[in-house]
C-alpha cells in the first residue's frame, strides 16, 4: 500500500530542488565537512538568536489558531511542546553567544533575517488560516531538523566545537517533533479546501526561499542596519 504521506508528501517531491536547496547548502554542508569559516558560523548565530526572538510568537499565533479551530486538542499541546523548548534554545544562544564571545545585543540586523521575520510577521495575522500557519510552522522546524541531522550523519568531519550546535536540532527527538508537526499540518489540509491548500503551498515554497536566503546571509556582508536592544 502506498504510504500515506499525504499532502507535505506531494510537496516534498513536486519542489525537491528548493527543499534540497535549503537542507543541504553550502553552508551546511561546510559544518558537516568542517570547512566552516568561523566568522560566518558567528555571524549565522547572531542572525539565529534574533530570529529565534521573532519566532516565539509566531509559534504562539500558531498555538492561538490551534486553540480556537483545532478538532484535536493534542495539537495545541504539541506546539506548546515546541513553544517551552524555545524557552531553552534562547538560553542555549545566550551561552553559545558568551562562548565565543558574539555581543548578541546591538547586532545589525541582515536584510534576508528582516525579510524573513517580516514573513512571520504575516503568517500571525488573524485572517491567516490554522493549515497555511502549521503548514509554516512544520517547515521552518524541518529544514533545520534535516540540515543539522545530515551534519550528524556516518563519517561527518564536524568540528568538536559545533557538535553541540548540529546536536540541538539534529537530533532524533527533535526529529520525532517535527514528524508530529507534518502529521498535524497533513490532517489540517486533507480537511482544507482547496484554495486554503493552494496558500499553504505557497506558505510552503516561502519558508523554504526564506531559510535559503538565511543560509546565503552566513557570508555576506550585514545589510540594512537596525539596532536589536
Ligand atoms: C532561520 C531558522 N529556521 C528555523 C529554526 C528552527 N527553529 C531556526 N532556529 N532558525
Amino acid at each position: 500500500m502506498e504510504e500515506k504521506s499525504g499532502m507535505i508528501g506531494k510537496w516534498l517531491k513536486k519542489h525537491l530542488h528548493l527543499y534540497v536547496a535549503a537542507t543541504r547548502h553550502n553552508f551546511v554542508l561546510s559544518i558537516r565537512d568542517g570547512s566552516v569559516d568561523l566568522s560566518n558560523f558567528k555571524k549565522w548565530l547572531a542572525q539565529d538568536y534574533i530570529f529565534v526572538r521573532e519566532f516565539v510568537p509566531f509559534v504562539a499565533s500558531v498555538m492561538i489558531k490551534a486553540s480556537k479551530t483545532s478538532d484535536d486538542k493534542n495539537d495545541m499541546e504539541a506546539i506548546l511542546g515546541g513553544l517551552t523548548s524555545l524557552n531553552d534554545e534562547i538560553d542555549w544562544f545566550k551561552q553559545e553567544a558568551s562562548k565565543w564571545s558574539i555581543p548578541l545585543s546591538g547586532t545589525i540586523v541582515h536584510k534576508a533575517n528582516e525579510n524573513y521575520c517580516m514573513f512571520l510577521s504575516s503568517l500571525m495575522l488573524p485572517e491567516v488560516e490554522y493549515a497555511v500557519a502549521i503548514t509554516a510552522f512544520w517547515a521552518i522546524e524541518a529544514v533545520y531538523q534535516e540540515s543539522f541531522a545530515h551534519c550528524l550523519e556516518e563519517d561527518n568531519k564536524v568540528s568538536q566545537e559545533l557538535q553541540e550546535t548540529c546536536k540541538r536540532w539534529g537530533n532524533e527527538k527533535f526529529g520525532h517533533y517535527c514528524r508530529s508537526l507534518q502529521n498535524i499540518a497533513n490532517r489540517c489540509l486533507e480537511k482544507a479546501p482547496d484554495h486554503v491548500c493552494a496558500r499553504a503551498e505557497v506558505a510552503f515554497q516561502r519558508v523554504l526561499e526564506h531559510e535559503v536566503e538565511f543560509w546565503n546571509m552566513s557570508h555576506e556582508g550585514v545589510g540594512k542596519s537596525i539596532d536589536i536592544v
